[in-house]
């Protein structure tokens, strides 16, 4: 079915396995527009701090780290890609070491206002050359851009989220227990949610979308019923659809 283009920004937050990477990116490919995965940037300075060995507590070395590192972050959702210092680190910035520490690394308030700001940078390209983005994260509605148009908040029980999970790690070939990646999802909701800076919240505007019973073509399509309801979809010449 013919959706149009998709105009201005849809953010879209929640916690771990809740589908954001997944809908994200068919949402965005679906209506001709770019895609953002901000995670992936918070795991890719992490990543450069585990391998500067420094003491992730310490946050001034945290923060040095983080604004030596160049963090390249592809908005295409067909292929999205992060470089760290000119290396492609796609697949290394979800193993089970960069997980265990970017709670951690994305509280440090320098590090977020070095990667909010290059967000809202790409987010201002992204506009201006293709007219519509989906950014993914956990505070896109409430901080990277709180005049969105459309906030989606994705929710699902925890233990949905970690079937969803651990289904995907077996697939990329790394194993673990049920128990211990629901373990990992509440560790990392907790320390997402708790923080000072900018935690892991609905923004007050934020339509709120419980997942736990749909699949991904169900998550997909309702939000496309959104961006609809929202005025945003213009047909490809540009017109905005009435
Ligand atoms: N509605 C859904 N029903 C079933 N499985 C889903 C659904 N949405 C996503 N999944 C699957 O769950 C897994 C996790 O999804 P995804 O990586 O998109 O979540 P996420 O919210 O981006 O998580 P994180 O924030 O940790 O990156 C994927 O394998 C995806 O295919
Ligand atoms: N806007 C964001 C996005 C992510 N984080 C932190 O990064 C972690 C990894 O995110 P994934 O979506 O790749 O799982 C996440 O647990 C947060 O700690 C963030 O703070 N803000």
């Amino acid at each position: 079915m013919e959706h149009g283009e998709l105009r201005g920004v849809v953010a879209l937050d929640g916690p771990s396995g809740t589908g954001k990477s997944s809908a994200a990116r068919r949402l965005a490919a679906t209506l001709g527009a770019r895609y953002l995965d901000t995670g992936a940037m918070y795991r890719a300075v992490t990543l450069a701090v585990l391998r500067a060995g420094v003491d992730l507590a310490d946050t001034g070395v945290v923060a040095d780290v983080a604004s030596a590192a160049l963090v390249v972050q592809g908005t295409d959702p067909d292929r999205s890609t992060t470089h760290l210092d000119g290396a492609d680190v796609g697949a290394e910035i979800r193993g089970p070491e960069v997980t265990l520490a970017v709670s951690p690394v994305s509280a440090v308030p320098a590090v977020r206002e070095l990667l909010v700001a290059e967000q809202r940078r790409i987010i201002a390209q992204a506009l201006d050359e293709a007219g519509g983005i989906v950014v993914e994260g956990r505070d896109i509605g409430t901080a990277v851009v709180p005049d969105a148009p459309l906030k989606v908040y994705l929710t699902a029980d925890a233990e949905a989220r970690a079937q969803r999970r651990a289904k995907q790690d077996s697939a990329s070939g790394r194993e673990s227990t049920l128990d211990a990646t629901l373990a990992d999802v509440q560790r990392r909701d907790a320390y997402d949610s708790s923080r000072a800076v900018s935690p892991l919240r609905a923004a007050e505007d934020a339509v709120v979308l419980d997942t736990t019973s749909l699949d991904l073509p169900g998550t997909l399509a309702a939000l496309l019923d959104l961006v609809d309801a929202h005025g945003l979809l213009a047909q490809p010449s540009g017109r905005v659809r009435g």
